[in-house]
């Protein structure tokens, strides 16, 4: 089961690039809980808009897995109307260890929905028709270039009624607001715990790796890639989660 994060905890001489390994695998749910604030509403509230948007007999996307949260939650969440969940991550330790979860749930609910999880680059796959997609703090790590193409194939395969949520850490264009809320994001990981040299390394390692955008560049964006509306049905500090709408 999860370990706590201390894997910042002591002073690097140099910072390597953040990565999906096994490391991070092993004490991934402790750090996201400690590092996003609002991460465990947001996992229970993505079951509840399932429940409300997946159509019955069709597929469901969780695109950027890593070790299934949303899809357990929409596994607790949706009636059982012949729903399958898809889910995708191309960090082979996180593909690993979701499967186990994905299992040892199999066996604490009566009629389990049929998830599967595939390890692949989602920029590389082709989407089948669906109803609902999930990226949850996924598409922050995608290349930025490759963010539209990506929209439009998930804006493509969703069927007429479907929804994507996208989950994400915001910038802001206004540098006020970006430092009050930046400030506030580390008093968060303070209160959780990290110490300063903690989110000073980890803020060094992703930040190379991980390329948040404000909010207007992702309205905007789902606008291009053929969505017809948009909004926030979440936020806490600068990390927040939409609804787009095909
Ligand atoms: C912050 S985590 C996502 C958290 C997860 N969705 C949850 O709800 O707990 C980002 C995940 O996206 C995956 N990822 C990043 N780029 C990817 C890509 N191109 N294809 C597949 N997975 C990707 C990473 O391996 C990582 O597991
Ligand atoms: O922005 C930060 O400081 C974070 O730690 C955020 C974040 C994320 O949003 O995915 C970064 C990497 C880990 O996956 C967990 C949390």
């Amino acid at each position: 089961m999860s370990e706590v994060d201390n894997l910042f905890a002591n002073p690097f001489s140099k910072v390597n690039d953040f990565a999906f390994d096994h490391a991070v695998a092993r004490v991934f749910p402790d750090m996201i809980k400690r590092s996003v604030p609002g991460y465990p509403t947001i996992i229970e509230s993505i079951g509840v808009i399932a429940g409300q948007y997946a159509q019955p007999d069709t597929l469901i996307y969780d695109l950027g897995c890593s070790l299934g949260a949303a899809t357990q939650s929409m596994r607790r969440h949706l009636p059982q109307q012949g729903n399958r969940i898809l889910a995708v991550d191309n960090a082979e330790a996180m593909v690993e260890r979701c499967r186990e979860y994905l299992s040892a749930q199999d066996a604490m609910l009566e009629e389990p929905i049929a998830a599967e999880v595939i390890c692949a680059d989602i920029t590389e796959l082709t989407l089948q028709p669906c109803s609902l997609v999930v990226l949850n703090f996924t598409l922050q790590f995608v290349p930025p270039e490759q963010r539209l193409a990506l929209l439009r194939q998930i804006r493509q395969a969703l069927l007429p009624g479907g929804v994507l949520i996208l989950s994400e850490k915001l910038t802001f264009t206004d540098s006020q607001t970006q430092n009050s809320l930046e400030a506030l994001h580390y008093g968060f990981k303070r209160a959780n715990g990290y110490s300063e040299l903690e989110i000073a390394q980890k803020r060094t390692a992703i930040e190379n790796v991980m390329r948040p955008d404000p909010l207007e560049v992702h309205q905007q964006r789902l606008l291009d890639a053929g969505f017809s509306h948009s909004h926030l049905w979440f936020q806490c500090l600068n990390f927040c989660s939409m609804i787009a709408h095909a």
